[in-house]
Formats: structure tokens, C-alpha cells, sequence
């Protein structure tokens, strides 16, 4: 062990993407087998006992690189010294409940937390939010931490991007080490956009490997895109280990970087890329290096593709004129 710990405050800790997370991080997966780090979990008050049983767990676990863990119901104290936070915890659509409805009820809770990243958290914090709608509450936090550069506010399209390379793998029988630059454009909602237009199989174009285009339109780009609610179905619970696992792995990248010839997805802060209003947090192919989520520049954009991202875009901005109506923006 080299370093001092670094602070991870995760929200929603007792949930159950909470449980399957805390472990990876707690194991080193997060930021790696060099780094120690200290727990920051945030519950509401009625989940902190429950908290407090997974943190007798985590003791448990003799994790040679976990040097503490605090637990809060206050977010002013959870974000405190945070050099990642991971925003899990957010309020499920319930019965009869409106979009609006669900958007207003999570602005109560990502208003108050990015006012306390803002307030409270370490110059080189990272945000990601896993609770959804993930770009939307990204988008009320990082609103309220007008003091933090914007492109540290990122959401969660990362379990999208493995749910293609699955698919993928699955359809073409490579291993999903032989998948390169496969890319989510947009929200992460049924309206998302998988995309394989440059992606490669084995080094030669997908487009060139996979010539159904059937398949891709009716099959790919839908299952994809409603694996989310599939597995509600199955399950009758939503993802949570695929889900800590596409977390880990978006910090993981975050921090180490993509390899060299290959990109991933994230939803980060528009510049405008691609005719994506500048300020949206919409997903898009993304490179990283430096601690720096970049969008990947210069791509062709197809009439197929255009129409789908476009779609995807014009949801996001719907969300942000309903939390500006609201005035949760
Ligand atoms: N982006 C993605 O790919 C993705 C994938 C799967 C799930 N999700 C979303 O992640 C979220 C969490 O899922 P889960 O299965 O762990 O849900 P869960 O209901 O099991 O746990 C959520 C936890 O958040 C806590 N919480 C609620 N409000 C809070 C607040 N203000 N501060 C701190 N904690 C709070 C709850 O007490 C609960 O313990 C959901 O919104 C889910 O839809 C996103
Ligand atoms: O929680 C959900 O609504 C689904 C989740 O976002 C997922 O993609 O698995």
C-alpha cells in the first residue's frame, strides 16, 4: 500500500446494487490493487441501520484495502473530502406516478447532493450517477455544483455498453475481447441508440461482418435497449450485479484510461459534439486518458444512425425543459 485512501462516498448503500458494489470496492476493483480506500455511505434515515449491516459485512471481509467506513444520513457530510461519488440511490417510479412526478421527486434528492459535492468535496472529485433517470438527476446535480468543472458530472450508459458487447459476442461466437468501438448515443432509456457503425470484429468492420440488418434494427438495437426492463421482468427486480459491475467499470476506465485502439460509452456533458445540445448529459462513444472522459471526434454519422440519436436527444432534452419547469435547473 502506497498512497493515502481515497474518499468513495456511495449513495443508496443499502440497496441492492449498494450490496454488490461495496464489495468490488472494498476488494480493490474500483481503483485498484495499489489504492486503499474509505467508505462515505449515504442513506435516508428509515435505510441506515440496514446501512449498517452491510458495513459489519464489509468489516467482515478483512479487506486488506478498506481503511474505514462512515455512514450518514446527511449528504453535507457524506460528500465531504469525496474524491468519487457514486449516486445510486434514487427514488423508483411507484404507481400512478407521472414522468414529472418522478422527475420532481429525484430533483429532492440530487438538488441537495450536488449542492453538497459543491460544497464539500475534494478539488479532483468524479461523479458518477448509477439512479435514475441517471443523465437527468446527473444533470440537476452537476447544476447545483457550479463551483466543480462540469465534465466531473457523468451518468451510467456503461451496463448499455456491455449489454451490447454481450449481444454481440453472443450472435457473432467471438469473445468480447475481439468487439471494438461499439457505442451508446443518448439517454439511458428505451430510447437509447446501440450502435455498430464503427464498430470491429477482429479487427474488420462490423458492418461488413454483420450484413442482417434485420437483425440489428429488430433485435440488437431493442433488446439492447429494453435488456433493462427484460430483466425487471425476470427477475422482478431491477439489474443490480450487472449493474455495480458496469459502475465499477466506468471509474475503473475513468481513472486507468481506454486501451489504445478502442473506446467505451458514458453519458458525460455535451460541447455540442454531434448536434447534441451543449450542456445535455447524453452517452456517447468516449475515450479516456489523463482522468479525462473525452467524446471520440470526427465520426461519420449515417442517415440510420442520425434519425436514432436524434430520437434519444430530443428525449433528454424533454427531461431538461420538465426539471427547468420544475425549477430543479
Ligand atoms: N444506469 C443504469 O444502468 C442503472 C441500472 C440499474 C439500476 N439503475 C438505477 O439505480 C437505482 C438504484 O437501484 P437499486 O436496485 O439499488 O435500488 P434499491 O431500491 O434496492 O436501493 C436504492 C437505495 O437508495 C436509497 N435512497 C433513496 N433515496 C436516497 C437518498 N436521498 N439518499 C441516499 N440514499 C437514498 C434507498 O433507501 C435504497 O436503500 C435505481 O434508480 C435504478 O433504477 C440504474
Ligand atoms: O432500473 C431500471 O429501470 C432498469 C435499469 O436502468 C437497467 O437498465 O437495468
Amino acid at each position: 500500500m502506497t498512497q493515502a485512501p481515497v474518499n468513495v462516498t456511495v449513495t443508496g448503500a443499502a440497496g441492492q446494487i449498494g450490496y454488490a458494489l461495496l464489495f468490488r470496492i472494498a476488494s480493490g476493483q474500483l481503483l485498484g490493487p495499489d489504492t486503499p480506500v474509505k467508505l462515505r455511505l449515504l442513506e435516508i434515515p428509515q435505510a441506515v441501520k440496514a446501512a449498517e449491516g452491510t458495513a459489519m459485512e464489509l468489516e467482515d471481509g478483512a479487506f486488506p484495502l478498506l481503511s474505514g467506513i462512515d455512514i450518514f444520513d446527511d449528504p453535507k457530510q457524506a460528500f465531504e473530502g469525496a474524491n468519487v461519488a457514486l449516486l445510486v440511490g434514487a427514488r423508483p417510479r411507484a404507481k400512478g406516478m407521472e414522468r414529472g412526478d418522478l422527475l420532481e421527486a429525484n430533483g429532492g434528492i440530487f438538488k441537495p447532493q450536488g449542492e453538497a459535492i459543491n460544497a464539500g468535496a475534494a478539488s479532483d472529485i468524479k461523479v458518477l450517477v448509477v439512479g435514475n433517470p441517471a443523465n437527468t438527476n446527473a444533470l440537476i446535480a452537476q447544476a447545483h455544483a457550479p463551483d466543480v468543472p462540469a465534465d466531473r458530472f457523468t451518468a451510467m450508459t456503461r451496463l448499455d455498453h456491455n449489454r451490447a458487447l454481450a449481444q454481440l459476442s453472443k450472435k457473432l461466437g467471438v469473445p468480447v475481447t475481439e468487439l471494438k468501438k461499439v457505442a451508446i448515443w443518448g439517454n439511458h432509456s428505451a430510447t437509447q441508440y446501440p450502435s455498430i457503425a464503427h464498430a470491429e470484429v477482429s479487427g474488420k468492420a462490423a458492418t461488413e461482418v454483420i450484413t442482417d440488418q434485420a437483425w440489428l434494427t429488430d433485435d440488437f438495437i431493442p433488446t439492447v435497449a429494453k435488456r433493462g426492463a427484460a430483466i425487471i421482468e425476470a427477475r422482478g427486480l431491477s439489474s443490480a450485479a450487472s449493474a455495480a459491475s458496469a459502475a465499477i467499470d466506468h471509474v475503473h476506465t475513468w481513472v486507468n484510461g481506454t486501451p489504445e485502439g478502442d473506446w467505451t460509452s458514458a453519458a458525460v456533458v455535451s460541447d455540442g459534439s454531434y448536434g447534441v445540445p451543449e450542456g445535455l448529459i447524453s452517452s456517447f462513444p468516449v475515450t479516456a486518458a489523463n482522468g479525462e472522459y473525452k467524446i471520440v471526434q470526427g465520426l461519420e454519422i449515417d442517415d440510420f444512425s442520425r434519425a436514432r440519436i436524434d430520437a434519444s436527444v430530443n428525449e433528454l432534452a424533454e427531461e431538461r425543459d420538465a426539471v427547468k419547469k420544475l425549477g430543479l435547473i
